[in-house]
This record gives C-alpha cells, sequence and structure tokens, in this order.
C-alpha cells in the first residue's frame, strides 16, 4: 500500500531486471544433476539425522531467490539432507500471510524499503561522479530475501544477452538452454506458450488495475514511432506493453512462497530463520561447515556434499572474505587467515541507475486519492479480505525497452510506468496527482567493488559501484539514448487520454543533458 502511501523515489539500482530470474535457472540445472525422484522414505533422513544432527548433505546459506530455489530442489532427492540458512525472520506470522501484509500486499512494497526490518539497508559510499551523492540499496533480509522486497516485475534477460553471456564462455548458458528452465518454472496466468510455462511453481500474472494513464502510457509510445509488444518476454522484447509481475491471486509470488513453502514439510529440509552465518569453515581450500550464531549463542554445522553460498551480491562476498578467501593484501591487513588468494571476490561489482522522470497529472487518475486514510483503509481491507482491489499489484503493469541509437543490436534502455510518484523509495510521501516514468540503461559500463569494513559480520561492508565512471560529464554519447519520439535528442513522453474519459495532454520534454543533471540533483538519504 505504500506506493498508495507514500509513492516512491528517483533512482535505485539492480543491474539486471532478470536478476531473480537466473538463480531460478541455476537451480533448475540441477535436474541435469540428479534425477527427480519421488520421496521414498522419511525414515532414512530420520535415522541419519539422528546420527549426526550436525552433518548435512548441503548446507545453504541465505533463504533469497535462489536459496529458497535450491532447498526446494536439492530436498527433492530424498538421500540429501538440506540445512538453510536466513539471517532474517520468517515472511509470516503463525503461518499467516496476512499478519505479514507488508511483505505480501503487492502495493505495499515501499513499506519495507523505509525501514531495517526485512532490509539489510546499505549505502554506498560517496558517489565521485555524482556530486559525492550517498546511494541507498536496500537488499531483503527475510525468508525469500530480495524477492520479498522487490517490485516484482519478471523479466527474462534478452536472448541475445544470454547467447553473449554464452560465447563469453558461461558453457550452456545461451537463451535456447535456458528457455525450458524459464518455462519449468513459470505458470503464466495466460496460459503455456512457446515461450511461457503453464505449470511451475513461480506464477506470473498481468495488472488488471485498467489505469487509464497505463493506456496513455502505451498509446504515447506507438505515437513516438515504438511498436507494441504483447509479451517482453516472448518473442520480441523490443517496444511497449504490459508487463508480466511475479503476483499471484493478488499476494506477491516470492521464492519463499513458490519454492519454500512447499518443501517446508519435508524432513530431508531443516530451514531457519534469525540465524547470521559467520564463516565458511574449510579443510584446505575445501568448504566443509559453516559457523553460525543464533539466540545469541554460537554454532557449527558440517555439509558431507556442498556448502551453497546464495547470501546475495553483497553477501556472498562479505562471508567469503571473512572467511579468508579474498585478495590476500586486503584480509592480511584485517587479521584475517588467508585460505585462498582469490583477487576477484568482491570485484567486477556493476549495478545500473534508474532515472525517475516525474510529471504532475493534470486529472485526478493517479493513485494519490488511494494515499489518503480512509482510501487506504478501504483498500487494506480489501486486500485482507479478498486478496484483490488496489493492494494486489504493484502498480508497475506496464512498460518496455528500445535501443538507444543505430548500430545497437538489443534493447539497451528499459522503461517502467507508474501511475503514482515515489520519492526517494516512499521514505517521502508523495503530495501530488502525479506519475512517473523509470528509464535505465541494460548494459552500463561503470565497474565497481566491495570490501571488508572490519571483522565484524554484522557490519556493512564498503560498497563503491563507481557510478557514472565510465564516459566524461556531458559526453553526449553517454546521455544520447533516452528517445521517445523522433526529435533527436530530446526525451518526449506524450500522454493522450481517449475521449471518453476526457482528453488532457501532459507532456514531460526533457533534454537529455537535463536526465542527468535531474540524476545529479536527487536528495542525499536522510
Ligand atoms: C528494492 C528492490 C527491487 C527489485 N525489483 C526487482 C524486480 O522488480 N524484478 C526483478 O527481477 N528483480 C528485482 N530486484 C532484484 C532481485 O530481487 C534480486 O536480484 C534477487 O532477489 C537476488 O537474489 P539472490 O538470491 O542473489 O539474493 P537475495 O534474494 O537478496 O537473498 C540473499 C539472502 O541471503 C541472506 N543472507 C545474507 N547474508 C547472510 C548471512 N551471513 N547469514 C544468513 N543469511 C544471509 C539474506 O538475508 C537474504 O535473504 C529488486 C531488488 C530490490 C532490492
Amino acid at each position: 500500500m505504500s506506493y498508495l502511501l507514500k509513492g516512491v523515489q528517483a533512482c535505485w539500482f539492480f543491474k539486471q531486471m532478470h536478476g531473480i530470474v537466473r538463480p531460478l535457472i541455476k537451480a533448475h540445472l540441477l535436474e541435469k544433476v540428479f534425477s527427480v525422484q519421488k520421496l521414498k522414505t522419511t525414515q532414512q533422513f530420520s535415522q541419519d539425522s539422528s546420527r549426526n544432527m550436525d552433518c548435512f548433505s548441503y548446507i545453504i546459506v541465505g533463504a533469497g531467490s535462489a536459496g529458497c530455489v535450491l532447498a526446494n530442489r536439492l530436498t527433492e532427492d530424498p538421500d540429501s539432507t538440506v540445512k538453510l540458512l536466513e539471517a532474517g525472520p520468517k515472511d509470516t506470522l503463525f503461518n499467516s500471510k496476512r499478519l505479514m501484509w507488508k511483505i505480501h500486499m503487492p502495493a505495499a512494497l515501499t513499506y519495507n524499503l523505509c525501514d531495517e526490518k526485512y532490509n539489510w539497508y546499505y549505502h554506498t559510499t560517496p558517489q565521485k561522479h555524482m556530486d559525492n551523492r550517498i546511494m541507498y540499496w536496500p537488499r531483503g533480509r527475510v525468508w525469500g530475501g530480495s524477492s520479498s522486497l522487490n517490485a516484482m516485475v519478471y523479466i527474462r534477460g534478452h536472448a541475445e544477452d544470454y547467447n553473449r553471456w554464452s560465447k563469453e564462455g558461461a558453457v550452456e548458458w545461451d537463451y535456447e538452454f535456458c528457455l525450458p528452465y524459464f518455462k519449468k518454472a513459470q505458470t503464466h496466468e495466460l496460459g503455456a506458450d512457446l515461450y511461457r510455462g503453464g505449470n511451475g511453481p513461480l506464477h506470473v500474472s498481468r495488472g488488471k488495475t485498467n489505469n487509464p494513464l497505463h493506456h496513455a502510457f502505451l498509446d504515447a509510445a506507438q505515437q513516438a514511432g515504438y511498436p507494441f509488444t504483447d509479451d517482453m518476454n516472448g518473442f520480441q522484447q523490443e517496444g511497449f506493453g504490459w508487463m508480466d509481475m511475479t503476483i499471484h491471486q493478488g499476494q506477491r509470488w516470492s521464492t519463499a512462497s513458490a519454492y519454500l513453502r512447499p518443501a517446508l514439510s519435508r524432513p530431508n529440509l531443516s530451514a531457519e530463520e534469525d540465524t547470521l552465518v559467520k564463516k565458511i569453515l574449510f579443510k584446505g581450500t575445501k568448504a566443509v561447515g559453516i559457523e553460525y550464531v543464533k539466540d545469541g549463542g554460537k554454532k557449527t554445522i558440517f555439509a558431507n556434499k556442498e556448502v551453497i553460498l546464495s547470501a546475495g551480491a553483497i553477501n556472498s562476498p562479505q562471508l567469503l572474505m571473512l572467511s579468508g578467501v579474498g585478495n590476500a593484501d586486503d584480509l592480511k591487513k584485517l587479521g584475517i587467515p588467508v585460505v585462498c588468494h582469490l583477487a576477484g571476490v568482491g570485484q567486477n561489482l556493476q549495478d545500473h541507475l534508474e532515472v525517475y522522470i516525474q510529471q504532475k497529472c493534470t486529472q485526478p487518475l493517479t493513485l494519490y486519492k488511494s494515499q489518503k486514510p480512509l482510501n487506504m483503509i478501504k483498500i487494506g481491507l480489501e486486500w485482507l479480505w479478498k486478496f484483490t482491489g488496489d493492494g494486489a499489484t504493484a502498480h508497475l503493469e506496464t512498460g518496455g525497452f528500445i535501443r538507444s541509437r543505430a548500430g545497437v543490436s538489443h534493447p539497451d534502455i528499459q522503461f517502467h510506468f507508474l501511475p503514482s510518484q515515489v520519492i526517494d523509495h516512499g521514505r517521502t510521501a508523495s503530495q501530488l496527482e502525479a506519475y512517473q516514468v523509470h528509464i535505465g540503461p541494460m548494459r552500463s559500463t561503470s565497474v565497481g567493488w566491495l570490501k571488508l569494513k572490519s571483522t565484524d559480520p554484522r557490519e556493512h561492508p564498503i560498497i563503491e559501484p563507481n557510478y557514472l565512471s565510465t564516459g566524461s560529464r556531458g559526453d553526449p554519447g553517454n546521455y544520447r539514448p533516452v528517445s521517445l519520439t523522433s526529435i533527436p535528442g530530446y526525451l518526449t513522453l506524450k500522454f493522450q487520454l481517449s475521449k471518453k474519459q476526457g482528453s488532457t495532454y501532459s507532456h514531460v520534454v526533457t533534454r537529455l543533458g537535463d536526465v542527468r543533471t535531474c540524476l545529479l540533483q536527487l536528495p542525499p538519504p536522510p
């Protein structure tokens, strides 16, 4: 409901909007490793576990997007035992999603970006190329991880991105190889086809609000000469259309809902919450166990097959370094015994920025009215009762992909449209009827790093994304891309409502230079 309550911000990160999809494929690849069997008997595990409660086949660190999938897939083999450890709490209270509505009500998504309850609440270093702004990086710290906090946009990468990975050496990551796994993971509410799955655990649906501003956005894009695409995850990503969302029957469909909960009753899975893994334990250079803290007590457990680190883009390298795997010089400075000198740990940190272009709306069509207290209560009650209404969507229902300039092989700019205004991740409430278009580059070239600040696993690492470090200021090559009309050098969004709904035009005409200015002028975090 916080889109309704507060609206969100002006600039957010995550390198690939398909970030959630990649871990899912990884887990599905496991099917190649062992054939899927029905649970034979629960006795075997009970006997094994009573022999040694501290040893498992697999230990999975982090019950996020990847961790929940892995826990499910690995426990399909009844001979494997799995311990899943999560630093944050469960995502339900007394098994009720309603009691944890801030996570499960899609429209409530910005609530959890405003505090540290289910969120690591990271910040970057001051960004040299952004007038020293410190950027806020929310990350999930709860069952489901960032899939319990994210914006629920379901976008696969472009086929050419996977093909490039494969050419660069990631064998079997080409699109043709990945597609069956995308489909296997998914149940699309519009049914299965060449690209969509019809029987997977990850439910995906389209928006139901029918807000006229979404139609206006799509009309504007077509007036500007861009095609309508009916499935951005299908044959044609390029163009504008209705986006897919990881929402099922009005509820956020995180990987905790899709993968973890259905596996919780398996006797070979033991899932923990509020458990901070401090260190990976090695025998030589082989990971054999982990050390964690729970309820103030320290505990050690072991894996006889694998220790799987799925703690996310920040915590996984942090944990490796805390365990002695990383750049030996850096580790020695902090007095960490070196297990393995691997200079790449913490390097190659990549993220992309989004610019939000916000526009006052001349008619009361935005979500602003839904932010009035009485309306919020109504929306909240409807969702609690039936999981329907304005609370049942993330409202990012339309979007698009374009190519920034001639010669670019496939789309490199992504748009989302929101019929509301979001300021600073929702940490500042919106005060007017307004809507916004998110514009983000898909293949940013800036590369950064992260390093440990201390040996305390609770202390946030130093996060240096090096935003906008490639290219120089004012280099038109960097900013020319954004154009929704044929007027070169301008971003023009023209919204025209159909006659039935009354007619109004709102224009955002932003010089490309201004997009950058707007980025630089965003307020620093409080
Ligand atoms: C605000 C926001 C909006 C986003 N919107 C979208 C979107 O709309 N669409 C999309 O596709 N992607 C989106 N993303 C990105 C997407 O959610 C992530 O790419 C994806 O969830 C990452 O999965 P992961 O498994 O790598 O990490 P995570 O899902 O973050 O999981 C890591 C887990 O490990 C746990 N953990 C970390 N350290 C430890 C430790 N030491 N001990 C125990 N547990 C630990 C964490 O608490 C967490 O639960 C968004 C992300 C954010 C933050």
